[in-house]
């Protein structure tokens, strides 16, 4: 569209609001947005009902409300934190591999459900590291309704909270009992998290000497102690409003990780000398064991930016203009759209909808180069006379409203890459072998654009290395 059009913002119009809404290509005028909050702002209308039922949330809340979730859970957010991801990471991919060993077939190969496989890690690695020894097995208290809360959250988020009271109310058949166990979680939730947020508080208190509480809760618990209270925005957190946050960043950093891990391991096996290069990498970094924790894997760290650079989770994010604005951006020959561009401005009413089209911008020639299409990770690594467009990456948003969990979810996914392929071929499944690249890449990177992409055919194929 926007290359029929020759211009990086296009409009349509949205009925019945009759507003007109902005799609955004340009890096510039994205950053605009995304950093501009008094003219621009999260549209959470979107996220109405949303998982904010056990109190306010990071997510779903806006201006000063939302300042005083991001002051207190930014400090949460640490190295210290990265390094016990890191280190759960290993301890939980290292199980799986031992599970996997018992599960080959004769010529050591064994074919899975990538997200499924990927989606347990990650949420086992978020149950350890942010709730630490309570939810450390599958089979503790916490971990079960954690898993169970996940698993009802989409009835518990899409009906409406008369529905649960009348069903408890009175008897529907079918529906009262479904309904039922979906308040049973959520109450059991409330109630082991508050235990958790309790012993967590003690400990720092020095009135326990448990070692209770991972290290995300331990970080939050103590941020909110440390709250100053200075101003509305500065006050601390109550306890359902931090546990609604450590419910929130599972619920938004276990599953768009799977997905992106995904992606990146389906890529992996249809470009072996991709792999290749991150098995040397690996090799050379780490000879021997692998260290306590590391960030220097800058070939592997590169192909998660590229895969999600093609394939990104949250395909595009929606503002508000909240006052009447001009918007710069520019017009571009649709013959040559990596040529010269001329500059214009869009003038935008206050009600008016923009919409940062990211899988469009992760694509324009403009930022990319003309071979967008291309998997090439070297794109994301900086040389002498290169360093790579970072505003032109969204992948984890930008701006005031960026995700809080980006570094985590890196340091968690390059784990998994790199002890992947040192310990595993990944191959694309046997039914595709010996067919046209073309089709294995269509059939294997087939996505659905819902609220995030995942792909639709996840079956990849791992075969120990020797
Ligand atoms: C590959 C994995 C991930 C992707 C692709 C991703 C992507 C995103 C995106 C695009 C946003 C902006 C959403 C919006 O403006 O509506 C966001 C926000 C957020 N993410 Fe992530 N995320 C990932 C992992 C995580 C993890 C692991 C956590 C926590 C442990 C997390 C916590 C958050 C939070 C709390 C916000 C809201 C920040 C705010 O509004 O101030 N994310 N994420």
């Amino acid at each position: 569209m926007y290359e029929k059009h020759g211009s990086a913002i296009i409009s349509s119009v949205l009925i019945p609001k009759s507003m007109p809404v902005y799609w955004l290509v340009d890096a510039q005028a994205i950053k605009t947005v995304a950093n501009d909050k008094g003219t621009f702002d999260k549209d959470i209308g979107f996220y109405k009902n949303g998982l904010d039922f056990f109190g306010e949330n990071i997510i779903f809340s806006q201006y000063n409300a939302w300042r005083r979730h991001r002051i207190i859970s930014n400090p949460a957010f640490n190295e210290a934190i990265y390094s016990v991801v890191w280190q759960e990471t290993f301890r939980a991919v290292n199980d799986w591999f031992s599970e996997l060993g018992t599960k080959a077939s004769s010529d050591g190969e064994y074919t899975f459900n990538a997200i499924h496989s990927f989606s347990e890690i990650t949420f086992l690695v978020f149950a350890r590291a942010g709730f630490g020894a309570e939810a450390s097995s599958a089979s503790s208290d916490l971990y079960k309704v954690l898993q169970s809360a996940i698993y009802h959250s989409t009835p518990r988020t899409a009906l409406p909270d008369w529905l649960f009271t009348i069903s408890d109310r009175f008897y529907i058949p079918f529906v009262s009992p479904y309904l039922r166990a979906t308040q049973n979680t959520f109450r059991e939730l409330e109630r082991l998290s508050m235990e958790a947020v309790s012993h967590v508080r003690a400990e720092l208190l020095g009135k326990s000497s448990s070692t209770t509480g991972g290290a995300l809760l331990r970080n939050l618990v103590k941020a909110n102690m440390d709250a100053d209270g200075n101003g509305s925005d500065r006050r601390a957190l109550t306890d359902k409003e931090l546990m609604s946050n450590m419910f929130i960043f599972l619920t938004a950093g276990h599953e768009t990780s799977a997905n992106a891990i995904s992606f990146a391991i389906a890529l992996l096996a249809l470009y072996p000398d991709v792999q290749k290069k991150v098995l040397d990498e690996v090799t050379a970094l780490w000879p021997d064991t692998a260290p306590d924790y590391a960030d220097d894997a800058v070939y592997t760290t590169a192909v998660f930016h590229e895969a999600m650079r093609l394939f990104p989770i949250a395909p595009r994010l929606g503002r508000v203009v909240t006052k009447d604005t001009v918007l710069k951006s520019y017009k571009f020959d649709p013959s040559d759209p990596s040529g010269s561009i001329e500059p214009y401005s869009v003038p935008m009413k206050q009600g008016s909808e923009v919409v940062m089209d990211i899988s469009a911008l992760h694509r324009n020639p403009v930022y990319w180069g003309n071979d967008v299409d291309d998997f090439k990770p070297e794109r994301f690594i900086d040389t002498d006379d290169y360093h790579w467009p970072r505003d032109a990456f969204l992948g984890f948003s930008i701006g005031h409203r960026t995700c809080l969990g980006q570094r985590f979810a890196i340091v968690e996914a390059v784990a998994i890459l790199a002890l992947t392929v040192r310990n595993y071929q990944v191959l694309v499944p046997p039914k595709l072998r010996g067919k046209p690249f073309e089709e294995q890449k269509k059939h294997l990177l087939k996505y659905r654009p819902v609220i995030t992409n995942g792909l639709v055919n996840d079956r990849v194929t791992f075969k120990k290395r020797d």
